[in-house]
């Protein structure tokens, strides 16, 4: 159904049942080949505004059934049209619920996906499973770096008006340094819609720099493989700490933050990737509806005393969120920017605007 073509990387089951453009466009997918357990992938088709990055970065997709023809007002291609426009691999007919199954059952494993060009054509299976068993696997792996945009840029696109399809900008009240690890650009939309003139910055940016620029707050994004090689990050990040600045971080930006006070990340069996996943906020003692994205997580145990730990999965308990006690500096590991929803935990970046008033308040 994509473009003809192999491609490698660690295959990750999402159950999500819509949200493939989004998916597909989240640098956090990179080397990873997403197959979805919704049955039905394309309904709503593809549009200029859903995409969180300027390519796909998901290495394949893995279907069951593509719709014929997609139905949605927003809708100005379909899915295949879509994959084959940006040349990425994709096969329908798989039973993604058997293959969900394998992967719960003997944890993230690594695949390939062999699209031909014509039905007459005749794989050749070996050069797969060949490229299959070289893939060296996430572990250890840093993305970030290879993702990240290559220069400093403003985001001045402001934020999305889903009723309106419309963009529109609100005057900024805050200056925010925002690193790319892999951003989402939903959540530069959901900083602007709330005041904020964000600065993007690449992956390696010294904290020196970023302070130069004399932001209120700095973002600390998400993105793909592996934590803990990011040493560039995470010195960064202890610098950043050291000034006190507000420091808000999601998913791999959560990792990061823990691994600059010293806590430790594991990879997990299958990872989590969904946007069902209850998650409890261990404060006000409520569960909230998440969206999810990760394979590593933060190894509890080894969180050092000025961490406190915020939030936890109701799936299997892994930390979800932490906050420190002597800096103001907060993360989390699923999506609050999470579009297409669920919106429970949208109300964090409102918390990282607080802290940045907070500052300000203090300062003058
Ligand atoms: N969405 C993300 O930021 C993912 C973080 C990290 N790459 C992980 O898999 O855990």
């Amino acid at each position: 159904m994509g473009a003809p073509g192999l491609s490698v990387g660690e295959v990750v089951f999402n159950t999500a049942m819509t949200g493939y453009q989004e998916i597909l466009t989240d640098p956090s997918y990179a080397r990873q080949l997403v197959t979805l357990t919704y049955p039905h992938i394309g309904n709503t088709g593809c549009n200029a505004q859903d995409d969180e990055a300027d390519r796909v970065w998901a290495a394949g997709l893995i279907v069951r059934d593509v719709p014929r023809r997609p139905s949605n007002w927003r809708s100005q291609t379909g899915l295949p049209e879509w994959l084959q426009a940006r040349g990425v691999p994709a096969i329908a007919g798989i039973d993604t619920r058997k293959l969900t199954r394998l992967l719960r059952e003997r944890g993230a494993q690594n695949g390939a996906l062999l699209a031909a060009a014509r039905h007459d054509e005749v794989p050749d299976v070996e050069q797969a499973l060949e490229a299959a068993r070289k893939f060296p696997g996430l572990k250890g792996m840093d993305l970030a770096k290879v993702v990240s945009t290559p220069v400093r840029y403003r985001w001045n696109e402001g934020t999305l008006d889903l009723d309106r399809n419309a963009f529109h900008t609100v005057a900024p009240r805050f200056k925010v340094v925002a690193y790319d690890f892999g951003i989402k650009r939903n959540i530069l939309r959901m900083l602007a819609e709330r005041g904020c003139d964000i600065e993007v910055v690449p992956a390696q940016t010294p904290a020196a720099e970023v302070l130069a620029l004399q932001p209120d707050g700095v973002f600390l994004s998400n993105g793909p493989g592996d934590p803990a090689p990011c040493e560039y990050a995470i010195a960064a990040i202890r610098e950043l700490l050291a000034a006190k600045i507000p420091l808000y971080g999601i998913c791999l930006g959560h990792q990061l933050l823990a691994l600059a006070i010293g806590a430790k990340t594991v990879k997990m069996p299958h990872g989590h990737h969904g946007a069902n996943h209850p998650v409890q906020d261990l404060d006000s003692g409520r569960v909230m509806i998440t969206s999810q994205n990760h394979g590593f997580c933060i190894d509890e145990a080894t969180l050092p005393a000025n961490a406190r730990v915020t939030h936890r999965s109701l799936f299997d308990g892994t930390n979800q969120g932490i906050a420190l006690t002597d800096a103001p500096a907060f993360s989390f590991q699923g999506h609050p920017e999470a579009a297409p929803g669920p919106h429970d935990v949208a109300p964090l970046f409102d918390k990282f605007i607080a802290l940045m008033q907070d500052r300000r308040t203090e300062t003058h």
